[in-house]
């Protein structure tokens, strides 16, 4: 206690005395004479004025918040020890006497003053003023205020009573969720990356003045960081730092991502983290650098949040939970905006090869040529189909057919210079754009597309099997071929079709009169179209003979086409193109529909039974409603099936060997009859022969024409003949022509014949009339 009286003596001799500070000890006195009356009067509680003023002087000082008086003139008359010690004392006498002023040189000390005295003028209080705190400790702090008018026992004004509290942290906790609502808000407002980041790492920033942010963003192949951002570090260390290796040791952040866990450095000049990198970051007083990873929500690595300062050390708990904070944030912005930028990439890419989609190639395509008409460049366009790529995708999967396509897409690009482009525009079509700043003859552009060209051609090695993809490609230069984009697309591709056409690993360039074929293509099609719709086909039928009887067994339908203006048109003129174009689907299907129903009539007539053979085309045989259409048109007829025979090539059959077994076992489960017709001219598999289940073979044309003068054709067709014998196969020799022939063929022991010489297709009147002639001269 003593201890106490002598310093306050001290500070009370020390300090000026004004009047007011007069009148207050004089209240101060009264009020002291008052309590030790009271305390007299109370002195049966047994406690002193003195222990109770200690008790008072205790309690005040154990509240962690700021309470004092200060006089008219703003020095401090009392104050508990936080005050004491906020100032820099550690007993509060020792404020006694003292002004804010005096004691801190801060830009808000005068405003605080007048705050005080417009208290102590108006004795209007001041309650809960959120006022920044004198003193700093770690970055700005923050103060409720409430100051109300002291007076003595007369009502005098001769003071002003303070209380004040620390609301720093709830400041700014308030500003932390402010600021996070406000980025989440920017995220979601869809804004740029560099926008979101620069506007964290600042917020981050004004919470602790003095460390600078950066943000560092993973590269696409994983083995570096790049400049995410970093809005206060200075550019020439942000250009410095742009490439940061993800390794072992490379600085905070190269290490972090690496060992993907935070990394805090505390002293650049010492740690062996920052060996190669301190030199740098200290010649811009960068002391410590403390570094977290960023990930997704998967935990896969996005980049890396890092904070520097200037002065060694660690960051306080304080500040590792705004890092918490800040690394969740810009996790979130840069998934955010990655998703964004791979829905956009995907709207204008293929998936499979990362190549510009069509969408994008005709935008760059539509710009290159706006350009080339500016200033005389020249742009080549290129119609690339990888041939025989559906035997890849069907006889190896299509998991082999999609790395094949990958790797073309690879080749290709490789062989582009800048400006250039590549599109994949359909399964296994790409087109490319080439592009050079001056005219150049069209020997160096095919070059350049020949040099494409052969490097697709090199083989690719498959699971360890090599396998060589060649293309056909038909090339336009803008201004040859066409100026308008589409104009030279549509030139590539009729191009590209030549190119087909001329046997596949080939390239030509587009010529006038391959538009005119391919304008010529377009009209027929149209028309056959219209002639499906209006019905202009009929169907001839063709005999078929027992050799040793000479008696017709059987026909075979032959649709003929009634153009309007052509007039006849041969079904070799059009089967083709309606091959191509898949109308020979609805056309057959026609053929099978119209054949079943005039076998019933020719019955209906009274003729004999015959058995009525239906070509089937190969596109028709892989279609799925084959089966269907078969069943309908014998269903809608109600012709028996064993009476159809359907013929199929050896082509279309060797194409795809289990599936044609699938289809042929489908159809024999209708009870139709099977024929490979063309026997020959293909490649049937011997082996597989005997598991088809067709009934007969139609030996060839080509075969029977040059009989019996070719030695080698009467060998293929007496091989033919013998194997089906073994295989029991019944067989039918195509095209025969000449009594000769004929003979011939009986004399090798061929059954059944078909030819111009047995009988011309014809229609079906006049097969009526053979068929009735046949059972007249046999009832004669
Ligand atoms: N998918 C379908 N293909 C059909 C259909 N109708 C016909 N075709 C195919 O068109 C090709 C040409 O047919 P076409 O001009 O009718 O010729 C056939 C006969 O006229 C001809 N033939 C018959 N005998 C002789 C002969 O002694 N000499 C000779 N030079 N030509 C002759 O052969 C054609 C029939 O051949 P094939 O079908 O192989 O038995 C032709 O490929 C037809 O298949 C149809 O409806 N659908």
């Amino acid at each position: 206690m003593a201890r106490t009286k002598q310093s306050t003596d001290k500070a009370d001799a020390a300090r000026p005395r004004n009047e007011d500070t007069i009148r207050l000890l004089e209240a101060t006195r009264k009020l002291a004479a008052h309590l030790t009356r009271s305390a007299e009067d109370d002195a049966s509680d047994g406690y002193d004025l003195v222990q109770r003023f200690y008790w008072m002087e205790e309690m005040v000082n154990h509240i962690p918040d700021f309470l004092y008086a200060k006089d008219r003139e703003g020095r401090f008359l009392i104050a508990n020890r936080a005050v004491a010690i906020e100032n820099g004392f550690q007993d509060p006498r020792d404020l006694v006497g003292r002004t804010d002023m005096e004691l801190h040189a801060h830009p808000d000390v005068e405003r605080i003053a007048a705050n005080e005295r417009h208290v102590i003028e108006t004795g209007q209080p001041i309650i809960d003023l959120e006022e920044r705190a004198l003193v700093e400790h770690d970055g700005e702090r923050w103060l409720t205020t409430s100051k109300v008018p002291l007076r003595d026992v007369e009502g005098n004004t001769i003071g002003i009573v303070g209380i004040s509290r620390d609301i720093t942290d709830k400041r700014r906790a308030y500003r932390l969720l402010r600021d996070q609502a406000r980025l989440l808000e920017m995220i979601a407002q869809g804004r740029s990356l560099t926008e979101i980041l620069d506007q964290l790492l600042l917020a981050v920033e004004e919470y602790y003045p003095g460390i600078l942010c950066s943000v560092l963003l993973l590269s696409e192949d994983g083995r570096t960081l790049l400049s995410g951002a970093a809005p206060t570090l200075p550019a020439a260390y942000v250009e410095a730092t742009s490439r940061v290796p993800v390794q072992p040791v490379a600085g905070s952040c190269g290490t972090a991502a690496w060992r993907r866990e935070p990394v805090e450095v505390c002293d650049i000049a010492t740690d062996p983290l920052w060996a190669s990198f301190a030199h740098v970051a200290l010649s811009y007083g960068l002391k410590a650098c403390w570094s977290t990873p960023i990930f997704d929500h998967a935990g896969d690595l996005l980049g890396t949040f890092a904070i520097y300062s200037k002065s060694a050390g660690l960051p306080t708990r304080e500040l590792s939970d705004l890092i918490s904070m800040a690394v969740h944030l810009s996790g979130i912005a840069i998934e955010r905006h990655r998703t964004e930028e791979r829905i956009a990439f995907m709207a204008h890419h293929d998936g499979l090869t990362g190549l510009p989609n069509r969408a994008l190639f005709d935008c760059c395509l539509d710009d290159a040529l706006d350009t080339a008409r500016r200033d005389g460049s020249m742009v080549t366009l290129a119609f690339l189909d990888l041939d025989e790529f559906k035997l890849v995708n069907d006889s190896l999967g299509h998991h082999v057919g999609d790395k094949v396509i990958k790797t073309v897409a690879r080749r290709i690009r490789r062989c582009l210079r800048p400006g250039d482009m590549v599109s994949r525009i359909g399964g296994d079509e790409f087109v490319v754009m080439l592009r050079s700043a001056r005219q150049e003859p069209p020997s160096l552009t095919i070059r350049r597309m020949e040099l494409i060209r052969r490097v697709i051609a090199r083989p690719q090695m498959l699971d360890g099997t090599p396998l060589r993809m060649t293309c056909s490609m038909g090339v336009a230069t803008a201004n040859e071929g066409g100026d308008t984009a589409s104009e030279l697309i549509a030139n590539a591709d009729v191009a590209m079709y030549a190119a087909k056409r001329r046997g596949r690993n080939t390239l030509l360039l587009f010529r006038q009169d391959m538009a005119l074929a391919a304008q010529t293509k377009l009209r027929n099609i149209e028309e056959l179209r219209r002639a499906i719709d209006e019905q202009q086909f009929h169907l001839e039928y063709q005999p078929l003979i027992s050799v040793e009887t000479g008696r017709v067994f059987g026909v075979e339908a032959l649709v003929r086409w009634n153009h309007p203006t052509r007039g006849r048109v041969p079904p070799a003129d059009f089967i083709p193109l309606a091959e191509e174009t898949g109308l020979i689907v609805s056309i057959g299907d026609w053929v099978l529909r119209t054949a079943c129903a005039q076998a019933v009539a020719w019955g209906e007539e009274g003729l004999r039974p015959l058995t009525v053979a239906v070509n089937v085309s190969a596109r028709q045989f892989r279609e799925k409603g084959l089966h269907a259409s078969v069943a309908a048109a014998l269903s809608k007829s109600g012709l028996s099936p064993e009476r159809l025979e359907l013929e199929l090539t050896e082509s279309a059959i060797m194409e795809d060997v289990p599936t044609a077994l699938f289809t042929m076992n489908a159809l024999r489960g209708l009870g139709v009859h099977l024929a490979i017709d063309d026997f020959g001219t293909g490649y049937s598999s011997l082996s597989a022969l005997k598991h088809f289940p067709v009934r007969r073979l139609k030996i060839d044309r080509s075969f029977i024409r040059d009989i019996p003068r070719d030695q080698d054709d009467i060998a293929i067709t007496a091989a033919i003949l013998s194997m089906a014998q073994k295989l029991n196969l019944q067989v039918i020799a195509e095209g025969v022509e000449t009594e000769e022939q004929l003979a011939m063929l009986k004399e090798m022991g061929c059954k059944e014949a078909q030819g111009f010489l047995i009988g011309r297709p014809a229609s079906p009147q006049a097969v009526a009339e053979r068929l009735q002639g046949e059972a007249d001269s046999a009832a004669g």
